[in-house]
């Protein structure tokens, strides 16, 4: 049988990757199923003039999502994010995002994760289903 390959952590992820120059830089912080990270987009990310990107919204839930587990003590990739946009994200504007997983079976975690404006106004929204592929070892 075939060795599943490990999940490697190399500083370089698309939104939280300290490395990667052409990243998000998105700074989470998580604890107890929780994440949150607050930032505001640039022009780079945006679709049509002065909107950001729906494809970079559903990247920052998903990685909202996969902190929210690993702050349950796993690794995980994601099976299936469903995402409902609400409002426009205006280029510029200071954003909150946050999460919540729970771990529902031995293999699968479920997590919903919202994007806010500072006016508190819901942005987006997304319910993920996330696959437990590691345990973290604590060092
Ligand atoms: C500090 C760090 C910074 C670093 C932090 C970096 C964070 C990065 C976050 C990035 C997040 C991503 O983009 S991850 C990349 C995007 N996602 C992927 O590439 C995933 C690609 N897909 C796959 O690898 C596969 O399809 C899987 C693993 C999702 C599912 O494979 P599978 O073969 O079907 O699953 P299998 O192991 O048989 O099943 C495992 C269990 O999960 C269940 N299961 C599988 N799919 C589903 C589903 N959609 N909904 C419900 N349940 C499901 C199965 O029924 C089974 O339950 P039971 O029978 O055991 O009960």
């Amino acid at each position: 049988m075939e060795k599943e390959e490990t999940l490697r952590i190399d500083n370089y992820c698309f939104v939280c990757g300290k490395e990667n120059p052409k990243g998000l830089k998105a700074k989470f912080i998580s604890s107890n199923g929780k994440a949150k990270a607050e930032m505001i987009l640039y022009k780079e990310y945006q679709g049509y003039s002065g909107i950001i990107h729906g494809g970079i919204i559903a990247a920052l839930l998903d990685e909202a999502c996969a902190y929210a587990g690993i702050s349950l003590g796993y690794y995980t990739v994601t099976a299936e994010i469903k995402i409902r946009y609400r409002k426009t994200l205006k280029v510029g504007e200071k954003i909150i995002i946050e999460a919540f997983a729970e771990q529902i079976k031995s293999k699968l975690i479920q997590a919903k994760a919202q994007i806010k404006d500072s006016k508190d106004t819901i942005i987006a929204e997304a319910e993920g289903k996330l696959i437990i592929k590691e345990k973290i070892e604590k060092s």
